[in-house]
């Protein structure tokens, strides 16, 4: 789905990343999208939340790890948008409460 992300852009006000946390071999291929996005001018306004969900499911890496491993400390440091990040589970709602608060803070923000 990738490649027509762009066609979203123009109204985009907040932006919902998701990291598969039971996935680390997706973790690279994450991180360039998620930085190809950052530098997008469409979203430079944005504000972005990154998920890292399934974390419901045994992973033999820590997001805390996952996170270190890709650097985003330093890629949130970089960014021209607010990011936020948040650990979730969509399967049994674990951390979503926490993501439509961002929403309504975001939004809140905006108008
Ligand atoms: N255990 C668990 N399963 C989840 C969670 N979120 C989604 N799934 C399940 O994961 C399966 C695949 O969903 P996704 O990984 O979101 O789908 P996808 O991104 O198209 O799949 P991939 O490209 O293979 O990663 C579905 O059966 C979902 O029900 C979660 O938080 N925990």
């Amino acid at each position: 789905m990738g490649p027509i992300w762009p066609s979203y852009y123009g109204n985009c006000h907040s932006l919902l990343f998701m990291v598969d946390a039971a996935n680390p071999t997706q973790l690279s291929a994450s991180c360039v999208q998620l930085l190809g996005l950052l530098s997008a001018e469409g979203l430079a306004e944005a504000s972005v939340l990154i998920l890292f969900n399934k974390i419901d499911l045994p992973c033999y890496m820590t997001v805390e790890e996952m996170k270190s491993l890709i650097r985003l400390p330093d890629i949130i440091a970089c960014a021209k948008q607010n990011i936020s990040t948040a650990e979730i589970s969509a399967h049994k709602g674990t951390g979503l409460a926490g993501v439509l608060h961002w929403l309504q803070d975001t939004h809140r923000t905006d108008s």
